[in-house]
């Protein structure tokens, strides 16, 4: 089976140190994946290569059935800070990543497109403020704006929401979802937020502690795709994922290469989800490919 994106077998070295070796991710299109490891595991870097700002040292990293090999407007990137042109207004900023994308169009194609995008986060009536004018969570807004009104393929976000408040961090998130819900979007995000992750993932990747950092595991959030703010944490599962994943950053990213020692199979990264019942025995056939864990279940799968 092809899937949307493949990292495959990726490490990257500086100088003598690897920060991370051989990692392996499967991505369905449309899939909502947050990256979860401690500071320094390289989270970043996996993201720039993404971006194509970035080499691997090793191993490559498909899309859409083609390799990696620089950036494209395929795929956006948002980042903690907004880097946004400070000269130009709100419109002027969207306007110019549209206008990079469709060169033929003319000023008011260009700015009618830019204008559905404003709109979309919620920007209506801000079009000619500039980025002075405008709080932490406007422009942060606008960033999103920008980045989708190229209409990527792929987004990328590096703790998007990390420097807002926590009500606008909440309103943020709340319609980062339901666009990317609606929109079918591919997203891969780094946060340090266990209760954004959750809120917003299908899938969390559990990375170790660098350098030498690998994937542990894929949490499969086992939340509905239908998740409201207000209540996903009243889920019978929430505290099972949530413990899962503090668990894991407290002890088991620290510990997780010696204890899984030789067993661990970078190409099948072990699949979790935390807090459902134990499965019924396993045919003896098939009994290599599951994997149980203290805190649930976990299935081998090479995706
Ligand atoms: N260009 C570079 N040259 C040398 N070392 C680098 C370079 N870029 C990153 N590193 C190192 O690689 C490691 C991983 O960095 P990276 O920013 O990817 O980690 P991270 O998991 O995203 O961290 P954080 O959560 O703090 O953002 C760090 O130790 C960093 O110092």
């Amino acid at each position: 089976m092809s899937h949307f994106i493949a990292i495959e077998g990726i490490s990257r070295r500086f100088g003598a140190t690897a920060i991370f070796e051989n990692l392996w991710l499967a991505m369905a299109r449309g899939e909502f994946v947050c990256v979860i490891g401690h500071s320094g595991c390289g989270k970043t870097t996996i993201l720039n290569i993404l971006a194509g700002l970035d080499a691997p040292s090793e191993g490559t990293v498909i899309v859409d059935n083609k390799a990696i090999d620089g950036p494209s407007l395929d795929r956006a990137v948002i980042f903690q800070g907004h880097s946004l042109l400070p000269w130009r207004t709100v419109l002027g900023n969207v306007a110019y990543a549209v206008s990079s994308r469709h060169r033929g169009w003319s000023r008011g194609e260009v700015n009618a497109h830019a204008q559905k995008f404003i709109d979309l986060v919620g920007l209506t009536g801000a079009e000619h403020k500039r980025p002075s004018e405008l709080s932490g969570g406007m422009k942060q807004r606008v960033g999103i704006a920008r980045a989708l009104s190229i209409e990527p393929k792929i987004m990328l976000m590096d703790e998007p929401f990390s420097a807002l408040d926590a009500l606008t961090r909440g309103t943020l998130q709340d319609e980062v979802r339901r666009i990317c819900t609606d929109t079918g979007q591919t997203v891969f995000m780094i946060t340090h937020d266990v209760d954004e992750a959750i809120y917003l993932a299908d899938k969390v990747v559990l990375m170790t502690n660098g350098p030498g950092a690998v994937l542990a595991e894929i949490v499969d959030n086992p939340l509905p795709k239908a998740r409201a703010r207000h209540d996903f944490h009243k889920h019978p599962l929430y505290y099972a994922v949530r413990n899962h994943i503090l668990d894991f950053l407290v002890e088991r990213s620290r510990t997780f290469r010696a204890q899984a020692g030789a067993s661990y199979d970078p190409r099948r990264v072990p699949h979790i989800t935390p807090g459902l019942p134990e499965p019924a025995p396993v045919p003896d056939a098939v009994q290599h490919d599951v994997v149980h864990r203290r805190a649930g279940t976990a299935t081998n799968h090479s995706s």
